[in-house]
């Protein structure tokens, strides 16, 4: 049996917008879909709550929505919808706002509990309170509980953190990644904060102008020189990895990663065995063609340049490690006199120094 997958071929216009979204996506994890303000991610979505329509085709975890002959209307479409602001109902408590969707109360043998939703986003201190009572980041979090506890088959998340200021956003991220540990349910979430895709993400939809001009696990895509994310100002590589070692005496661990091991600071209850996601920035990643000597430096990996994307001063390398070049995937912003004064080509083995590797907060399944 193939995994159950999310399948979307939409195909039409709004006005002067052409839009034209092709994507598959797995039946679970988080699926960021990213692009710039107006290319068409709200369109997607409500098109695949059926709040609009377009020509195409929509199948959900085994489930056709929509196809030439069939149309569900957005009532018999088991999604969450959780918007930018959170609309709660203000003459609710926030339990009342919490069971709206299941008619005051959670069906004995329902996927999502309540208790498991209050614990999960941490509500239980605001449950008897009002919803002009609460902080954006408060309302927000009340919002996605509600969208949960109406038993979804697809939660579908529009910039739910937009709104909010840096702070409030860091405050809810932990909430989300927690989310995305404890339930199978697959996410659809919009965002053009590239911070929030490596946090949360596993799987991407690259939108521009209308169209998905490409769809894979983030890794790849934010790796692949013909797409964008490569020469994007802020380009880094988000890898799983596997803590293996911990030395608590300098306080780092060892985390391995298809063709290398990292060495990063550890942070307080990091376990051996956990899987953890490392960001790992174009600018901080330098080559150099021999073995450098002492350095302060942790990390410098053997790796093989696998492609060249040249800019007018600087240019990125898409870097394969291990000897062979053939693990994962990260990158490297380097000076363009650097690159012609080293001589380095396509396929030539390199070291990679990597100044500085960020250990993402939470732990990944
Ligand atoms: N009903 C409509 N009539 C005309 N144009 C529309 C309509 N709905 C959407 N559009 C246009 O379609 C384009 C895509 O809009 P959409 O809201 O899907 O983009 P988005 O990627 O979600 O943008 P943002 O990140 O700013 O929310 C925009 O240019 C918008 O103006």
């Amino acid at each position: 049996m193939t995994a159950p997958t999310i399948e979307v071929a939409l195909a039409g216009r709004r006005g002067g917008f052409a839009l034209e979204a092709s994507f598959t996506a797995p039946g679970q994890g988080v699926t960021a879909v990213f692009g710039p303000s107006g290319c068409g991610k709200t369109t997607v979505l409500r098109c695949i709550a059926g709040l609009e329509r377009l020509e195409g085709t929509c199948r959900v975890t085994g489930e056709t929505w929509q196809d030439e002959t069939t149309f569900r209307p957005p009532h018999r479409r088991p999604v969450g919808y959780v918007f930018q602001e959170a609309s709660l109902f203000a003459h609710l408590s926030v339990e009342g706002n919490l069971l709206y969707g299941v008619r005051g109360r959670v069906p004995a043998d329902a996927a999502v509990r309540f208790d498991d939703v209050v614990e999960l986003l941490g509500l239980s201190p605001l449950l008897m309170r009002a919803p002009h009572n609460l902080s954006g980041g408060e309302r927000q979090r009340v919002a996605i509980g509600r969208a949960l506890l109406s038993q979804p088959r697809l939660l579908l998340m529009d910039e739910p953190l937009s709104a909010l200021d840096r702070a409030t956003k860091d405050e809810i991220l932990p909430f989300l990644e927690r989310l995305h540990l404890s339930l199978s349910l697959p996410v659809l979430y919009v965002t053009h904060d590239m911070r929030e895709v490596e946090r949360l993400a596993d799987h991407l939809v690259l939108m521009r102008a209308g169209r998905v001009i490409a769809a894979g696990p983030l890794a790849a895509l934010q790796s692949d020189p013909a797409l964008p994310l490569v020469t994007a100002r802020d380009a880094a590589v988000g890898l799983d990895a596997v803590v293996t070692h911990l030395d608590p005496a300098y306080g780092l661990a060892t985390l391995a990663v298809d063709g290398g091991v990292f060495i990063v600071p550890a942070g307080a209850g990091t376990m051996v065995g956990e899987r953890r996601r490392l960001r790992i920035a174009a600018g901080d990643v330098s080559l150099a063609r021999e073995p450098p000597g002492p350095s302060t430096i942790l990390n410098v990996l053997e790796a093989r340049i696998r492609a060249v994307e040249a800019g007018d001063n600087e240019v990125t390398a898409v870097l394969g490690l291990g000897h062979d070049g053939a693990g994962a995937r990260i990158l490297a912003r380097i000076t363009r006199r650097s690159f012609e004064r080293l001589e380095l080509s396509e396929g030539m083995a390199v070291h990679a120094q990597i100044k500085s590797v960020a250990l993402a907060p939470g732990v990944r399944r």
